[in-house]
């Protein structure tokens, strides 16, 4: 177009939109300590570990001392949860928390990690189980049979606790336009804390399921770190909730 022809009309115009637009049908999750409206293609749900390493005996939480035994429940609200996000069209990520089996990618004694990781303690307390703790391709990193993603979901590995960091999430999250994060997956008080907060400075509304979290340690672990994301951080729901909010009959469905 010269300086001097006149412009198209706007309806003739061939338009680039930014999708998702900053619409939709908002809904609102009861919760503490306020409730929170969040339009279901704005959000994702966000699925911390849920691995054999963390959820199940002989994993590597049990076998470093850590009490296993109160995570069936934790999976069948967990399972809920997906399955509501998924009939609300709400993405699911998964986060798979682990290393190559030489734990390059674990860090060597410059990083705090092969200090702090009790997988990694465990290991050098037990070499036999070198290669196997958080390992990718052992059955120890794999999630556990209950939760299986599927097509649409997405499936990001991480190395840290922070699932921000090192990890593709802040731009696939900003690439959907998603800004609420709905967290399940364990353990509460170590990566779920740290992924929300992490969100939380970066502008993201991290809300957490309680019930579809268990904690690594003792119990006041829990409640220390549902306090402080209620208080600081976030807010708190339940599955029951999030079913409600997006109107999802978790009864219904599983009949
Ligand atoms: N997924 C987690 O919260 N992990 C907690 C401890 C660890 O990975 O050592």
């Amino acid at each position: 177009m010269t300086l001097f022809e006149k412009p198209k009309a706007v309806e003739e115009l061939n338009v680039v939109r930014r999708e998702p637009k900053n619409s939709g049908e908002e809904t609102i999750l009861t919760a503490r300590p306020e409730a929170i409206a969040f339009t279901p293609q704005q959000t994702a749900l966000i699925v911390v570990d849920m691995q054999n390493a963390y959820a199940s005996q002989g994993g590597y939480l049990d076998l470093a001392g850590f009490d296993v035994s109160a995570t069936a429940p934790v999976i069948a609200n967990i399972k809920v949860a997906i399955a509501a996000a998924r009939a609300a069209g709400i993405k699911v990520i998964f986060f798979q928390n682990g290393w190559d089996n030489q734990y390059v990618e674990a860090g060597g004694a410059g990083s705090p990690n092969f200090h702090k990781s009790n997988a990694l303690k465990t290991m050098r307390k037990r070499p036999e189980l070198m290669g196997k703790l958080l390992a990718k391709g052992d059955w120890d990193y794999d999630l556990v049979d209950e939760l299986r993603p599927q097509p649409g979901d997405i499936v990001l590995p991480k190395p840290r606790y922070s699932g921000f960091f090192n990890t593709q999430l802040d731009s696939l999250l900003r690439s959907y336009g998603i800004h609420h994060l709905v967290f399940t997956g364990i353990a509460t008080n170590v990566c779920v804390e740290s992924t929300l907060r992490d969100g939380f400075f970066l502008e993201y509304f991290g809300v957490v399921l309680e019930d579809a979290t268990h904690q690594a340690g003792p119990e006041f672990a829990q409640k220390a770190a549902i306090y402080n994301i209620e208080t600081f951080f976030g807010w708190v729901s339940s599955v029951r909730n999030f079913c409600d909010a997006v109107g999802y009959d978790a009864k219904q469905n599983a009949a």
